[in-house]
């Protein structure tokens, strides 16, 4: 009878292991573990890494690319609590294995194989601040992952979210500079966020469904730098003076519309994990050889007479392969344009500096 119950519990125990393969007993009585599970992994699909994973973006950003058709791997690293985002994230049901990765010694590892780099790390805006003011303390974290990037996965497509965006993304280019690896077709700034607004807030004042709605949105991501081209919105519409002053200035303004809600809590997250994902799956869309991509990006460009701008790019296998130009500007436009390109070019230069000096 005790054997008899013996042999029950034991048979239970490797049940029990099989459904939650956290608790397996390393040399134990269960003799199920993950290594010696049926699945070999090597889907196809592509590999992404984000860093920062464990944040306020990185964790619903995780989710959303775990959910991505397109990834057969996701690598999550952060400096604090990647081991639980992973387990959690890594029991959904779909394609992507993903694999967690916690602390510098682990970085490289993180990254090694990669073709798509994703980074949110580093501290959001609390109310009272600008995006320059998170510089202090970014421009360091964006460097040191960057060195990372530019020893393990050299060729990786970069999505750069941490701002100040618009210094950030001269720290890494000057970054990889340094390491000889820099390739400026795939170094993106991510300013979805402020297209994705701009798609929403214009829609609201045609009466449209935002899904229908096309604005392009150029210069930079931080105040009087994010320039929407309502001139140029699909499809064609006509706005009152009036109501271009309210968008444009709604639009500039969205992300401290976010930070003084959240009040102290941080900045946006959910709305920056879609716009991210949605960046995303464009590049691993273009990284295919897809005809057609274009979104909106921060990159080295020769539109204007800075090293870097913001206009519509057509993504492709390596990348930002064809930089649109800003097509026709009205008047408030040409204004606006003045202001972002002062303001934008101290602080490229800020970030040039940064690695420079
Ligand atoms: N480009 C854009 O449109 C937007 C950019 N952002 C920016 O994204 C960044 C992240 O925002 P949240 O996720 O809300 O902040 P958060 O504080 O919630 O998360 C940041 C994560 O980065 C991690 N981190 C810090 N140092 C790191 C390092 N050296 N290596 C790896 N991970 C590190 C933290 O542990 C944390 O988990 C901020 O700089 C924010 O301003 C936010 C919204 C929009
Ligand atoms: O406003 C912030 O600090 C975060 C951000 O970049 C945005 O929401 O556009």
């Amino acid at each position: 009878m005790e054997a008899h119950a013996a042999e029950v519990n034991h048979r239970i125990a490797r049940i029990s292991a099989h459904l939650h393969p956290s608790n397996f007993k390393e040399g134990g009585d269960v003799l199920l573990n993950k290594a010696n599970c049926r699945a070999k992994g090597g889907a196809p699909g592509f590999k992404v890494a984000i860093l920062g994973a464990a944040g306020g973006i990185g964790q619903p950003l995780a989710l959303l690319m775990k959910i991505n058709p397109l990834v057969s791997v996701l690598h999550l690293y952060d400096v604090v609590n990647t081991p639980g985002v992973t387990a959690d994230v890594s029991h959904m049901d779909t394609g992507a294995v993903v694999r967690g990765f916690l602390g510098q010694p682990q970085l490289d590892n993180a990254l090694t194989g990669m073709d798509l780099v994703i980074i949110p790390a580093g501290v959001p805006r609390k109310p009272g601040m600008t995006r320059d003011d998170l510089f202090k303390i970014n421009a360091g974290i964006v460097r040191t992952l960057c060195e990372g990037i530019a020893r393990a996965c050299p060729n990786a497509i970069v999505n750069l979210i941490s701002n100040p965006v618009n210094s950030t993304v001269a720290i890494a280019a000057e970054v990889f500079k340094k390491a000889g690896t820099y390739d400026p077709k795939r170094l993106l700034g991510v300013t979805t966020l402020d297209v994705v607004r701009a798609n929403t807030f214009v829609a609201e004042v045609l009466g449209v469904d935002p899904r229908e709605v096309d604005v392009p949105v150029v210069g930079g991501h931080a105040g009087v730098t994010i320039l929407p081209l309502l001139s140029q919105v699909k499809p064609p519409s006509s706005f009152t003076a009036e109501e271009a002053e309210y968008l444009t200035n709604r639009i500039q303004n969205g992300g401290t519309e976010v930070v003084e809600a959240k009040a102290g809590a941080g900045s946006a997250t959910l709305s920056m994990a879609y716009a991210a994902a949605k960046f995303a799956n464009s590049c691993l869309h273009g990284l295919k050889g897809e005809a057609g991509v274009v979104e909106c990006a921060f990159v080295d460009s020769q539109v204007t007479e800075l090293p870097f701008f913001a206009t519509k790019v057509r993504l492709g296998r390596s990348g930002a392969e064809e930089i649109h130009q800003l097509g026709p500007l009205n008047e408030y436009e040409r204004i606006g344009l003045e202001k972002a390109k002062s303001e934008l070019a101290e602080s490229i230069k800020k970030g040039v500096d940064f690695i420079k000096k």
